[in-house]
């Protein structure tokens, strides 16, 4: 089992490079499942879950090259609707290929995924909005299976509650329906923008993208395309905050300030100076006293939850009482007991996470619960009298890039070893 090895004490100084965004590409792969013709997608960073995705799509009997940074795919000889739970229950974003599936092949069985440390994350929405498109849906001894006679036809669906996922299966179903969807109530982060602005490359016709209402005229075919995958959002907060908590001063490269407004908001209330311009972001942080902050997750625009138990380890150091509310997903403070074994002090009241003074922390054994508690674990790390044991490291691959590289570029003293 691979592990992560942290000796703390070593401020963060240098420069960053901000890869693609798992959470776009992850779509945006899937989306090629949509035209018989190939596509050639950039800036796809090299994580675990793109690997599961390259795969899935290989079962279907996708040709997928991966060249590094840049993704061919020709989903031309698919020959395969079969999404099995083997693959689909290592990566949640499996059930994206759902919708695609079903708008080009006319039927689908694809693995429910299952539950997830983080909360229950059911798939309702995703199917109650398919059969609304006129599929007939049944769910079977842990699969969904989905048909329509002929096409799907267009409606107007209003989620009851904000999905990124679902607004993404949708957008990908709608987007060869017969006539016009209208998604009301529908997710608004960036990553649906660029899914969007993929899809309408390969010919959808899709408006309001980034809004809470998207319309999709659907179109009876989609070509092939070219598309360079958005930044990173998130792993560009990662790299703030490990800078902020460490003191540090770190330009981050290749990134957009517009899609971390709300963390820079919250960065420059804990007192880091933040500065940026069109592709690059820096933060100082040398001279200055962190400050706690307040933070409630919300969808987009509003502060994002994959960005939470990075502040929570801010909070855990800084001057002041900081709190910390979490309103998307019931169960995601899983790093809190990880962070209390380093000395963290924590308090839990329902979803808020307390921290009523600064801590000291001391390095220790820890586990990798899921993606982000891993990346709060990895920061702990960084500023821990000591070394630190990360376990359990492969959550942090699903969606860092390099990571330990990145850190030990800019001074951290981290290795990785397999024992
Ligand atoms: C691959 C990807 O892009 N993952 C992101 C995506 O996950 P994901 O798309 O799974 O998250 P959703 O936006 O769907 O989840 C938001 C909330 O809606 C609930 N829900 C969702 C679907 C459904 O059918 N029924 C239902 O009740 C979920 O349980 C959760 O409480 O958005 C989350 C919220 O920003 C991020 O944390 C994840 O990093
Ligand atoms: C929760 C996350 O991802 P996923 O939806 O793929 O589990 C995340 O990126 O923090």
């Amino acid at each position: 089992m691979e592990k992560l090895l942290i000796k703390g004490g070593n401020p963060l100084m240098g420069e960053v490079t901000i890869s693609g965004a798992k959470n776009a590409a992850l779509p945006i792969l899937i989306s090629s499942i949509l035209s018989s013709e190939p596509c050639v997608f950039k800036n796809v960073p090299d994580l675990r879950d793109i690997t599961f995705t390259c795969q899935l799509l290989e079962q279907f009997g996708t040709k997928v090259e991966n060249k590094g940074k840049e993704i061919h795919i020709d989903a031309g000889p698919i020959n395969s609707t079969h999404a099995p739970y083997e693959l689909v229950h290592r990566m949640r974003a499996s059930i994206l290929v759902l919708g695609p599936l079903l708008a080009r092949f006319g039927h689908a069985e694809v693995s429910l995924p299952g539950g997830c440390a983080i909360g229950a994350r059911p798939v309702d929405l995703h199917i109650e909005g398919l059969k609304k498109l006129g599929a007939e849906i049944t769910v079977e001894a842990g699969y969904v299976n989905a048909k329509v006679d002929g096409r799907l036809k267009g409606a107007r669906i209003y989620m009851s509650t904000i999905s990124v996922g679902a607004t993404e299966n949708l957008m990908m179903a709608a987007v060869l329906a017969e006539g016009t969807t209208i998604l009301e109530n529908a997710a608004r982060e960036p990553e649906i923008v660029d899914l969007a602005v993929c899809l309408n490359k390969m010919g959808a016709k899709i408006t309001g993208a980034g809004s809470n209402n998207i319309v999709i005229e659907g179109v009876e075919s989609l070509t092939g395309c070219e598309h360079t995958v958005l930044p990173d959002r998130i792993e560009t907060g990662t790299f703030l905050v490990a800078a902020a908590v460490t003191g540090g001063h770190v330009v981050c490269k290749n990134t957009d300030y517009r899609l971390v407004e709300p963390v820079i908001e919250k960065l420059r209330d804990a007192n880091a100076l933040v500065s940026w311009d069109e592709d690059s972001i820096t933060i100082d942080m040398r001279g200055r006293e962190l400050k706690a902050v307040n933070i409630k997750t919300l969808p987009h625009p509003g502060f994002p939850t994959d960005m939470q138990a990075q502040f929570t380890i801010l909070n855990v150091v800084a001057n002041g009482v900081g709190t910390i509310t979490e309103t998307i997903f019931e169960n995601r403070f899983m790093h809190v007991p990880e962070l209390r074994r380093m000395g963290a002090n924590i308090q839990l009241e329902g979803n808020t996470a307390i921290c009523p003074e600064s801590s000291r922390l001391t390095g220790a054994q820890v586990v990798s619960t899921d993606l982000r508690a891993s990346a709060s674990l990895v920061i702990a790390g960084l500023i821990a009298e000591g070394t630190t044991q990360l376990d359990e490291v492969f959550h942090i691959d699903r969606g860092y890039e390099n990571i330990e590289q990145k850190f030990v570029a800019l001074g951290a003293d981290i290795t990785r070893v397999d024992d």
